[in-house]
């Protein structure tokens, strides 16, 4: 389109369904979609608007990168989305140019949901929704800065601290304590909702990436969204410093155990032959992506693997990763403990929820004796969905397992990372007649009675929603 036609007024109709379901608890509008929305025929399309990177910020989650990710942030925080107009006469993306304004249908939502907050995305919305929508549905609206890129003069941060009420009006959904079985049992139920397996390895992936660069910004011990803190005194999990910070590795003041990233070395992914190591192949794209350095550590070359989706994975990873990242096949140990010792942050993406046996096989003993070693001296460590070694289901650590400072479990809680502590006693899960191992939707309120710790190993638990499940559990539970 010329800047000529641009200037001329066009006759708009909205296009894009709203974004709601029967749990939406908040509406957020804006005016009408962009000309760049209604090419990406979503919501805030324009790739300079900074809507969903407020939104991503403000849950503490990686910024969506699809329509449906999207759509699946929306509906796990309760949030509806829709536009105050259904069609208008507009030049461009000028909200001031809008003339002959017809409002949606909100009644739509607003009769199917218990939405108990409208807020406007900017000074024109809130306008147009106190003339035309107010006065029908009853509910007054706040009115919150404008994302677009036009809005310059509010930075990122400013605009998530103005959008903090939206996260205050949702009740966040903590997902149960679910046994393996029901978790393997709602991914079969997550890809015939629409997210296949491999979809759901690179949400994980990029999931563990932004888990393990916040612990190289520092910004890893924040409480925010994590979901449960570790054990205090010698378990508990360190306290990552940034560069920026000259951290020199010693205690602090406070008696907390800093680690210090002066170390300038790359960030080593540990990637067993399974599909948690798919999710360590994802991860290093994403942390390659990110401008981090990375090196790989594997076993087997990405096409002697047999588990998919993590084969592709990493064949993917393999071929677009930049020059500053390597993939080494098979290291010997010297060359591993070479490696750590320069490395600020690990990932062990060895074993998950496939771990079977007592004991670990070579090699991964070795590696997770020299990464445990590594750790001692310095470098944090980022276990993908359960720290290798440990049983997710009961509990039981083999002699060989890792021990992390943060453990990013994807979906949902397992039992095995929990320990219960009971009239100051600590036991496994599931022992003694207190089960954690408990089918849907049991576990939400075995996890309520119980007071739950993370497994010494674990250290920091980060749930990662990866999909919207509430709906899936429901059904499941009949
Ligand atoms: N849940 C979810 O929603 C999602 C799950 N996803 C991810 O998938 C993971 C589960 O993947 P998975 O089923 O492929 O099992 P995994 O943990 O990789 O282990 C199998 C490998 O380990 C090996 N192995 C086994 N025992 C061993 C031993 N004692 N000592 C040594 N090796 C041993 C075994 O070798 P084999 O015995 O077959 O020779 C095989 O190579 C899950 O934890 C999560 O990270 C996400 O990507 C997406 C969302
Ligand atoms: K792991």
């Amino acid at each position: 389109m010329t800047k000529e036609t641009q200037r001329q007024p066009q006759s708009v109709e909205h296009g894009i369904p709203p974004v709601s379901d029967g749990r939406s608890e908040v509406l957020v509008l804006g005016t009408m979609p962009s000309p760049k929305s209604r090419e990406a025929g979503f919501f805030y399309g324009h790739p300079q608007n900074r809507f969903w990177r407020v939104l991503a910020a403000l849950f503490d989650e990686p910024v969506p990168e699809s329509n449906a990710e999207r759509t699946d942030l929306l509906l796990r925080h309760h949030i509806a989305l829709w536009d105050v107009l259904a069609s208008c006469d507009i030049e461009g993306a000028s909200d001031a140019s809008i003339r002959n304004a017809r409002p949606n249908d909100l009644s739509r939502i607003l009769h199917a949901a218990p939405v108990r907050h409208v807020f406007c995305t900017g000074a024109t919305s809130a306008r147009l929704y106190g003339k035309l929508c107010e006065p029908v549905c009853g509910i007054a609206a706040q009115k919150l800065p404008s994302t677009s890129p036009a809005n310059a003069a509010w930075s990122l941060p400013r605009l998530v601290e103005a959008y903090r009420p939206v996260a205050e009006a949702v009740t966040c959904f903590e997902p149960p304590v679910l046994d393996v079985s029901a978790v393997v049992a709602l991914e079969r139920a997550i890809a015939a909702a629409g997210t296949p397996l491999d979809g759901l390895m690179r949400r994980a992936g990029r999931f563990l990436a932004y888990e393990a660069r916040k612990m190289l910004e520092g910004k890893g011990a924040d409480g925010g969204a994590v979901a449960e803190s570790g054990a205090a005194g010698a378990d508990a999990p360190l306290v990552a410093v940034g560069v920026a910070a000259g951290s020199d590795g010693s205690a602090a003041a406070d008696g907390t155990r800093h680690r210090g990233f002066r170390r300038e070395g790359p960030v080593v992914v540990f990637c067993g032959s399974g599909n948690n190591g798919g999710d360590g192949w994802v991860a290093a794209e994403y942390l390659d992506r990110w401008g981090i350095p990375v090196r790989v550590v594997t076993a087997r070359a990405p096409e002697d693997l047999r588990a998919e989706p993590a084969r592709s994975a990493a064949l993917r990873t393999r071929a677009v990763l930049s020059d500053r990242a390597a993939v080494l096949v098979a290291p010997d140990d010297g060359e591993v403990a070479d490696l750590l010792a320069a490395s600020p942050l690990a990932i062990d993406a060895i074993l998950g929820t496939g771990f079977s046996h007592d004991a670990v096989k070579a090699p991964f003993d070795r590696w997770i004796r020299v990464l445990n070693d590594a750790r001692v001296r310095g470098t944090v460590v980022v276990a993908a969905d359960v720290p290798s070694g440990l049983s997710a289901q009961t509990g039981a650590a083999a002699a060989d397992t890792v021990r992390a400072d943060v453990t990013v479990t994807m979906i949902a809680p397992k039992p095995g990372l929990y320990i219960v502590r009971d009239q100051g006693c600590a036991r496994r899960g599931g022992a003694e007649g207190e089960p954690l191992a408990v089918q849907v939707p049991g576990g939400q309120a075995a996890a309520a009675t119980a007071p739950l710790v993370p497994a010494p190993c674990c250290g920091r638990i980060r749930v990662a929603p990866l999909a919207y499940i509430e709906p899936l559990l429901e059904a499941a539970a009949g």
